[in-house]
């Protein structure tokens, strides 16, 4: 299977680089720390080469021993894998489901360097999500210049012209799901060709599109708003930085700018995640980086983006619960608090595959059983995933849908090349 895989070879490969990046930093440690940061950065490597050694000889899954907040739910979830087997047997790397391993691994690289002061704030990852931005750079000032181009003339379009370029603006986030450093064990995987020119041809790969049902629900609450309604927000669940994380700020600035919401809510991770997820840190820099590009339209996007997260009409969140092994199902009652924020929402974004698994709760579903029956009642809004195949599930596909894709393109579930706009909504009017 594609979990087997991911777990002997890529996660693995992964973690090597992690180490690596450690190792090439001691220098920087000693400058930054004198010699109590080279002894830090010789315990987070031997930590995280005895995690190595415990995913490659398939070793017991053990408690986290670090103070980070959510170590306790961890090992809540830990012991509940254990209650589940018999008195012999223990969870294990290749043992246990795909899921809560993976999961498991990013948790446990956290706790290595959690456990080693004065280099705990170190973000293992760091380097490639910035790499990767700088590989992107031509695609994100495409997708910047766009943005200011339109915005001029925003104000006179008719609905139909909103329409498309929202459906523009959706596929462009979509797509840009691609730039993932998990998949591709961190090596380079920028957005290097222009990402609007490929957008007619790539159509043919969105296997489920819900976009017209997508629009009829923005559209609608736009039309029905009066100065009653109480303001339309919108969430993106996000996924990877650099070039991933400039599409999500456009079409977050494109649905505010044209008021088809009122308020954007972001939900980032709260540690460093599948090597290029976005974390606080990732968003801050992202900002910082354009606002000081000599390109009119990045240093535009960087004042205008930072101006809305002051103003509060962009607001930023990292929940724990994002960077735990549960799947969304278990969100009400596991992180009710988060439950009832995005009941809050009119519309939540789900960026990515990651996300698509947890929605899914990684099950070996048939591929025709509906979205809905694979959310298995996680409902906090209408909702609607955005997302590159990059897992072997997928489901909601239309009778022999599946065969016929197994027959054209044996990889169409891993390789990333396949998209969906998925949606599913609760209280369908
Ligand atoms: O969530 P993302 O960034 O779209 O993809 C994450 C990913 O690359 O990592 C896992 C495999 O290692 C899969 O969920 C997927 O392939
Ligand atoms: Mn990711």
């Amino acid at each position: 299977s594609f979990a087997y895989l991911t777990v002997k070879d890529r996660l693995p490969t992964i973690l090597t680089k992690a180490v690596d990046t450690v190792h090439r930093h001691k220098k920087t440690f000693f400058e930054k720390y004198g010699q109590e940061g080279v002894e830090a950065e010789k315990r987070a490597i031997g930590l995280m080469s005895k995690l190595r050694n415990e995913l490659q000889t398939d070793k017991a899954v053990i408690p986290l021993t670090d103070e980070f907040p959510d170590a306790a739910q961890w090992n809540t979830y830990i012991e509940r894998q254990q209650a589940a087997l018999g008195p012999e047997e223990f969870p294990s790397w290749f043992k246990s489901s795909w899921l809560f391993m993976e999961c498991y691994m990013y948790r446990r690289i956290h706790e290595s360097i959690l456990l080693n002061p004065p280099i705990c704030d170190f973000d293992v990852f760091s380097e490639a999500k910035i790499q990767s931005f700088f590989s992107s750079q031509d695609a994100i000032l495409i997708v910047c210049t766009y943005l200011q181009e339109l915005q001029r003339k925003i104000e006179n379009f008719e609905e139909s012209q909103l329409k498309d370029e929202f459906m523009l603006l959706m596929q462009v986030a979509l797509w840009g799901n691609r730039c993932d450093l998990s998949i591709s064990g961190g090596q380079d995987n920028s957005q290097k060709n222009n990402p609007l020119a490929s957008l007619e041809s790539l159509k043919s790969f969105i296997l489920v599109d819900d976009s017209e049902r997508v629009w009829n629900l923005l559209v609608n609450n736009w039309k029905n708003k009066t100065s009653q309604t109480t303001p339309i927000r919108v969430d993106i669940v996000l996924d990877n930085s650099g070039f991933e994380l400039v599409t999500d700020l456009v079409l977050a600035y494109f649905l505010l700018s044209t008021q088809l919401a009122d308020e954007i809510h972001f939900h980032g991770k709260s540690m460093p995640w599948f090597v290029s997820d976005t974390t606080r840190r990732d968003l801050d820099w992202t900002l910082k980086n354009l606002q000081a590009s000599n390109h009119a339209s990045l240093s535009m996007c960087g004042n205008m983006w930072e101006q809305n997260l002051h103003k509060g009409v962009w607001v930023y969140h990292d929940h724990l619960f994002w960077t735990l092994p549960h799947e969304f199902s278990d969100m009400s009652q596991d992180a009710p608090d988060l439950y009832s924020e995005l009941h809050k929402s009119n519309l939540i974004f789900f960026k990515g595959d990651l996300n698509y698994r947890k929605l899914t709760g990684d099950r070996k579903w048939s591929h025709t059983i509906s979205f809905d029956t694979a959310l298995q009642g996680f409902h906090p809004a209408p909702l609607c995933s955005l997302r590159t195949l990059k897992a072997d599930i997928q489901v909601g596909l239309k009778p022999e849908q599946a065969e016929q894709l197994t027959l054209s393109d044996p990889q169409w579930l891993v390789s990333g090349n396949y998209a969906i706009i998925q949606f599913s909504d609760p209280n369908p009017k």
